[in-house]
C-alpha cells in the first residue's frame, strides 16, 4: 500500500508536452483511473510514475519517498510496484510458473518462497493448476490473469495497469473488471489504471484523473465527475454531456440564477455573474406539458428500452441537447422540457462556437 503524490510533473516530447504540470493526490489504497482522449498523455504519466520515464520538471513521491525529482531519480526496479501491459508481456517459451519466478528473480527468495508466491498469486486469479502451460495454451484472458499473477506475486505496494483490458472481447472486459475490483479490495494495495474507456474507468475506480493535452482537468470521485464537472472539457467528456450558453445572473449557497431562453432557472453550480455554461446530461432534461424549455427533436435511436432523442433548442443559439423519452417521437415534433439536474460553470473557452458541429457527440 502507497499514497501518490505528484507535483507539477512535466514531460515533453519535442514541441509536445505529454504530461504539463500534473499535480495530485492519491491515499494509500485508492484505485485511480486515468482517462483520457487518445493522445491526452495517459501513457506517458503512467511511464513516469513507473520510472520508465524521466521528467523534465516536478516530483514524484511513493509512499511518501521521492522517487523523481530534484532528490534524484529511482530506477524502477526499486519502485515497489507492478506493472500489467496491455499486450500482457509473457515470454512465450516460459512456462507460467517461470514467467511468474522470472518477475520474483531479484528478490532473493529461496527456491521454496518462490514456490510458494507462485501458487499464491495463481490462486489469488483464479488460475491454480495451470502453472505448466505455456502462453499459447492459455486464453487471452487467462494470459492477462497470468500477467496480473506476476505482478502481485511481487507484492507490490503500487500496481500500474496500462489499458489491461485492451485486447480482450466484452464480456472478458466485464469479467477481469469485476476481478480487479476484488483483488484491489482484498489487498488493499494502491492501484493506478489507465484506459480511455470512461464506463471502464467508472466502474472499477474510487478517483478519476481526467486529462487533455498534458493537463489534468480534474480528479475526484467517479460522481463528482458526471454531476459537478470542473471544466466544459470535463462536462463534455464524461457521460456524453452537453453545455449550453447561458447568462448567469447571480449566485449563492452553491446554486445560480441564470436565464435560458429568456425563462429564468436556479441550478447547481458555482459561477460569477456573466456568460456561463449550463453542462447538461441525457437525465437532466424530460418532458413536462408546461416546461420552460422548448426543442425540436432533431434524432432519435431506441436504446436500452427507451428512446434516446437529440433536439435543438428553439432559441439559445442551435445548441444539440440529449434526454430519453419512453415513447418514439416523430422528427421536428415541438417538445417542452422541464430541467431535472444541471450545473453550472463559468464560461471559460468562449471561443468554442456553441453550434451543433463544434459539440463532441
Ligand atoms: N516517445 C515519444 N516520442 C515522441 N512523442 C511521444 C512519445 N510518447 C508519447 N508521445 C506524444 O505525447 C503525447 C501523449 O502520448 P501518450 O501516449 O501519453 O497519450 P495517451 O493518452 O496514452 O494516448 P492513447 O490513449 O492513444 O494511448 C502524444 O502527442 C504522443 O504522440
Amino acid at each position: 500500500m502507497a499514497r501518490l503524490d505528484l507535483q507539477s510533473l512535466t514531460r515533453s516530447f519535442g514541441p509536445t508536452r505529454a504530461v504539463d504540470a500534473v499535480s495530485f493526490s492519491v491515499p494509500s489504497g485508492a484505485f485511480l483511473a486515468l482517462l483520457g482522449p487518445s493522445g491526452c498523455g495517459k501513457t506517458t504519466l503512467l511511464r513516469l510514475i513507473a520510472g520508465l520515464e524521466q521528467p523534465d520538471g516536478g516530483r514524484i513521491d511513493i509512499g511518501g519517498h521521492q522517487v523523481a525529482g530534484p532528490g534524484g531519480f529511482v530506477p524502477p526496479e526499486a519502485r515497489g510496484l507492478g506493472m500489467v501491459f496491455q499486450s500482457y508481456a509473457l515470454w512465450p517459451h516460459m512456462t507460467v510458473a517461470g514467467n511468474i519466478r522470472f518477475g520474483l528473480r531479484l528478490r532473493g527468495l529461496s527456491r521454496a518462497q518462490e514456490a510458494a508466491r507462485i501458487a499464491d498469486s495463481l490462486s489469488m486469479v483464479g488460475l491454480a493448476g495451470l502453472d505448466q502451460r505455456r502462453p499459447h495454451e492459455l486464453s487471452g484472458g487467462q494470459r492477462q490473469r497470468v500477467a496480473l499473477a506476476r505482478s502481485l506475486a511481487t507484492r507490490p505496494a503500487l500496481l500500474l495497469l496500462d489499458e489491461p483490458l485492451a485486447n480482450l472481447d466484452a464480456h472478458l472486459r466485464g469479467v477481469m473488471l469485476a476481478e480487479f475490483r476484488r483483488l484491489h479490495a482484498a489487498l488493499g494495495t494502491t492501484f493506478v489504471f489507465v484506459t480511455h474507456d470512461q464506463d471502464e474507468a467508472m466502474a472499477v475506480a474510487s478517483h478519476v484523473g481526467v486529462m487533455n493535452a498534458g493537463r489534468l482537468e480534474q480528479l475526484a470521485a467517479p460522481e463528482t465527475l458526471y454531476r459537478q464537472p470542473a471544466t466544459p472539457m470535463v462536462a463534455r467528456f464524461v457521460g456524453g454531456g452537453r453545455t449550453v450558453p447561458v447568462d448567469v445572473l447571480d449566485a449563492s449557497g452553491g446554486a445560480c440564477r441564470i436565464s435560458l431562453q429568456g425563462r429564468v432557472l436556479t441550478v447547481p453550480g458555482a459561477a460569477p455573474r456573466g456568460p456561463g455554461w449550463l453542462c447538461l446530461r441525457p437525465r437532466d432534461l424530460s418532458p413536462a406539458p408546461d416546461g420552460p424549455i422548448l426543442a425540436r427533436v432533431v434524432d432519435s435511436q431506441f436504446r436500452a428500452g427507451a428512446w434516446a432523442v437529440s433536439a435543438l433548442l428553439d432559441a439559445g443559439g442551435e445548441t444539440l441537447v440529449d434526454l430519453t423519452l419512453p415513447h418514439a417521437p416523430q422528427r421536428e415534433e415541438a417538445l417542452a422540457l422541464r430541467l431535472t439536474g444541471g450545473w453550472v460553470l463559468p464560461r471559460d473557452g468562449l471561443a468554442i462556437a456553441p453550434r451543433p458541429e463544434s459539440i463532441p457527440a
